[in-house]
């Protein structure tokens, strides 16, 4: 393909918008009885079940899709990546997330340099580190045990860790390994969130990790400064050393900040801030919670799917199949959502991440060439775990707009419950769900089937389900550090396939400056108006009339002795 060329020009793109025409043909009832084509719709890898036979779709529509990803020349863009190519190009870097998680032993190159050694060094610098704090070698600066850590950081550098705690929190052995200990994560410059991740902590006893990949983000420096000033006015500035460290690419700025550069943690401009969770911004403080093995398991799942992703062949390629069936319900069907839904409480924060994984990856409007895009990419990832999602948006999803979903079980539930009398356990339960929803999205309900059932007339058409709707299902063996590791890589890799079907780079973030350089304008008006009394000027009438109300009524807030320092 010429590089200016765009994929929707092809002869297989075109061909599969034809192909639309086919498929609308026949409904999901019917594709769900081809025993034969449900059969070629599952794939197992590594423990991991993928059902697509939910998929508006039938072996044509693969065969198709395959020749789709070998015009958008798909496997040269994942060798590329693996090997270290600076594929992120409008910020002239490699994109080596894999690297991260790759055994001690492998060589992966950037820039003719085996990037794996540093990436061990880091590693192991984060072993020996979270092991001296959890086991009282390293102390506070009253020698009190660190046994909770606040870790401060947002968007890539919090959804990811956050997912992660998230999920092992209930993980027997994960328990096993946080007692007594507690994480938190503060993102949000509301001062609220301040307020309630120091709620019942002590100073002294507490270990703040500052997360950012540039150490420039505003909300997270503000959060360091305050958090900073909190451990000073308590135990004093030499507390600092003691109760501070960071993680960053920046390690000029962490000095600089008043951070000893032997207490932060590095990662590298090859690791995008929403891929990050795999390097010292997920790895320290969920070592620090759990310890190191149990995260060096989480970084072993990841990685066999990585394997998995460069090495399967598309037909049985996990992160491949799930990126091209994106391509299609977004590119062919016209599906602009995507629902992620665990039947699991533990990934309550998977959708959260990957919403940040998938939309600022994929959301773009021109290709990697700055050619402006004459086709949608990217999709409207939100998700709940199941089931309280069933009671609350899942009717948009049935009877409303078509929604494909992804469904996620887990086959043994962390805490099982069985509760004597009942006819099932409490897990079997939840995923008795699992199963259901699922089919009645596709079989949906026909009149016929109301009138059998003696329904009223004037309620048939409010009781009748179209169906025809499209999930997939993944099924884990059960959610723990490998697994919950394989889940992240899955994801993280089938955006990236969308990506380079859609031939766009799914690996820079410009679409989120223009806000922020909007807000630094904010912010100096609000100084000079609130310092100097100066007027509220250069903003367009509606920003001028909020700002001014704004001031005027937050006059009466007390300013200097506002703090929010719990009084010692
Ligand atoms: O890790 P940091 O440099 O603090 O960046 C935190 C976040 O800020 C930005 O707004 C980017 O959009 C995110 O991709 C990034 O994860």
């Amino acid at each position: 393909m010429a590089s200016s060329s765009l994929i929707c020009e092809t002869r297989i793109w075109k061909d599969l918008r034809a192909h639309v025409e086919d498929i609308k043909e026949t409904h999901l009832r019917e594709l769900m009885s081809d025993t034969e084509r449900c059969k070629s719709m599952m794939v197992e890898f590594d423990g991991i079940l993928l059902d697509y036979s939910r998929q508006r779709a039938n072996l044509d529509t693969l065969n198709k899709l395959y020749n789709l990803a070998e015009a958008a020349h798909l496997k040269e863009k994942i060798r590329r990546m693996f090997n270290g190519e600076r594929i992120n190009s409008t910020e002239n870097r490699p994109v080596l997330h894999i690297a991260l998680r790759a055994p001690r032993d492998s060589v992966i190159n950037s820039d003719g340099k085996n990037v794996i050694p540093d990436v061990w060094q880091v590693l192991d610098k984060i072993r020996d580190f979270s092991e001296r704090v959890r086991s009282g070698t390293w102390v506070g600066a009253t020698g009190k045990v660190l046994k909770d850590v606040i870790a401060i950081g947002i968007g890539g550098s919090f959804l990811g860790p956050l997912f992660v705690h998230t999920a092992l929190q209930t993980d027997p052995e994960a328990i096993e390994f946080a007692q007594g200990r507690q994480l938190r994560f503060l993102a949000n410059v509301d001062p609220i969130d301040v307020a309630r991740n120091i709620a019942g902590l002590n100073p002294e006893t507490t270990l703040v990790v500052v997360v950012s990949k540039t150490f420039t983000t505003a909300e997270t420096m503000l959060n360091a400064r305050t958090l900073r000033e909190w451990i000073s006015a308590a135990l004093g500035p030499q507390a600092v050393a003691k109760h501070m460290v960071a993680v960053s690419t920046n390690l000029t700025l962490v000095e600089k900040f008043g951070i000893d550069p032997n207490n932060a943690f590095a990662f590298w401009d090859w690791v995008g801030g929403r891929y990050s969770v795999c390097s010292a911004v997920g790895v320290l403080p969920l070592s620090l919670q759990y310890g190191f093995l149990v995260v060096e398991k989480f970084l072993k799942g990841a990685s066999s799917i990585d394997q998995h992703f460069y090495s399967a062949p598309f037909e049985k390629n996990l992160p491949v199949l799930l990126g091209l069936l994106s391509v299609w319900n977004v590119s062919f069907l016209g599906y602009p959502a995507r629902a992620i839904l665990p039947y699991s409480q533990a990934l309550e924060k998977f959708a959260p991440h990957i919403q940040q994984v998938s939309m600022e990856s994929n959301g773009k409007g021109v290709s990697i060439d700055g050619v402006p895009l004459p086709y949608e990419t990217g999709e409207i990832d939100f998700g709940e775990p199941g089931t309280n999602g069933q009671h609350s948006f899942y009717q948009l999803i049935h009877q409303g707009r078509v929604i494909p979903c992804d469904f996620i079980g887990v086959v043994k539930s962390q805490k099982p419950v069985y509760l004597k009398g009942e006819m099932v356990s409490n897990h079997d339960e939840l995923m008795s769900n699992f199963f259901a929803q699922p089919d009645a999205l596709a079989y949906g309900k026909t009149a016929e089937q109301l009138l059998n059932e003696n329904v009223p007339q004037p309620l048939i058409p409010h009781k009748t389900f179209s169906g025809n709707r499209p999930s997939l299902s993944l099924l884990l063996p059960s959610l723990n550090a490998y697994s919950i590791g394989q889940l992240l890589a899955i994801y993280e890799h089938r955006i990236a396939v969308e990506g380079f079907v859609w031939g766009i780079n799914s690996f820079d973030q410009w679409g989120v400056e223009l806000g922020k350089s909007l807000a630094t304008q904010v912010r100096k008006q609000l100084h000079a108006s609130r310092k100097k009394g100066e007027p509220v000027e250069g903003f367009n009438f509606s920003t001028t009339t909020m700002l001014t109300r704004y001031l005027e009524e937050s006059a009466d807030v007390p300013k200097e002795d506002c703090t929010i320092l719990p009084k010692m």
